[in-house]
């Protein structure tokens, strides 16, 4: 494989990796709330793009160039499946809403003081724990089973096989990547390159959604994080749907 080869792989993987996209906001919500359910999440999608990359190296999703109903079963299911993990992410909004209300209004009970109690020892342990014990609290909620890293990793995996985009990306532009009289030495480099590119560009968008994150440290910015991700999760998945290819 020539060095002009390898550039023109590695921006067209990057141009795949910055546009923005489905699995560049699930990468966000994921790590924001949980630094390591973004991390699996990114591993998910990349299982999910080398399932792609033997697919079309193989030819078999050449076959939906060949029945092009299978495209838009694709686009449909596709877009269905980041609606409804919209929908989840508004359930979650909706609960962590609640949640918050519910603690600020014990926060209220708390502060009328109490002469007869001796709790106040209890309740300056509880503020100095201040929102690490409350994420801890709400960790243990089952409400945050999507952050389990099995569910992430799923979801990885499920969004980038749906993501049409990177169906049509390894469809259409990876057999113009492949070098004429490709050996399997410049297959196993193509498939790494892509892999890598795609790879770290969502690693460091992970670190910095959870560095940005943990810097407002507050449990009403998940509220935020969720509700912002049900709105955008919905809009990209309408225009998946509604949008011709
Ligand atoms: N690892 C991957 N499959 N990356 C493809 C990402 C495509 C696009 N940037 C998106 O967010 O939807």
């Amino acid at each position: 494989m020539t060095g002009p080869e390898i550039l023109t792989i590695t921006g067209a993987a990057a141009a795949l990796a910055i546009t923005p996209g489905p699995e560049t906001i699930l990468t966000i919500r994921l790590s924001s709330l949980r630094r390591k359910a973004g991390l699996v999440y990114a591993l998910g999608t990349a299982t999910g793009t080398v399932i792609w990359m033997v697919l079309a190296l193989t030819g078999v999703s050449a076959l939906l160039t060949v029945y092009p109903a299978a495209i838009q079963v694709l686009k449909i299911g596709g877009g269905l499946y980041l609606c409804l993990l919209g929908l989840l992410a508004g359930r979650q909004a909706l609960r962590l809403r609640r949640e918050l209300r519910a603690a600020s209004a014990d926060s209220a009970l708390k502060d009328t003081p109490d002469p007869a109690s001796s709790a106040a020892d209890d309740t300056s342990a509880e503020a100095a724990a201040g929102p690490v014990s409350e994420i801890a609290t709400v960790m243990d909620s089952s409400s945050w089973g999507h952050l389990r890293s099995i569910v992430s990793y799923r979801r990885g995996i499920i969004s980038s096989l749906s993501n049409p985009k990177v169906g049509l990306f390894f469809l259409a532009i990876l057999p113009t990547l492949v070098p004429a009289a490709p050996s399997s030495v410049d297959y196993a480099v193509l498939v790494l390159l892509i892999l890598g590119v795609l790879l770290s560009y969502q690693l460091v968008l992970a670190c910095l959604a959870s560095l940005a994150a943990s810097a407002m440290a507050h449990r009403s910015a998940d509220f935020f994080i969720e509700a912002a991700s049900t709105v955008i999760l919905l809009v990209i998945g309408i225009a998946v749907i509604a949008i011709p290819i």
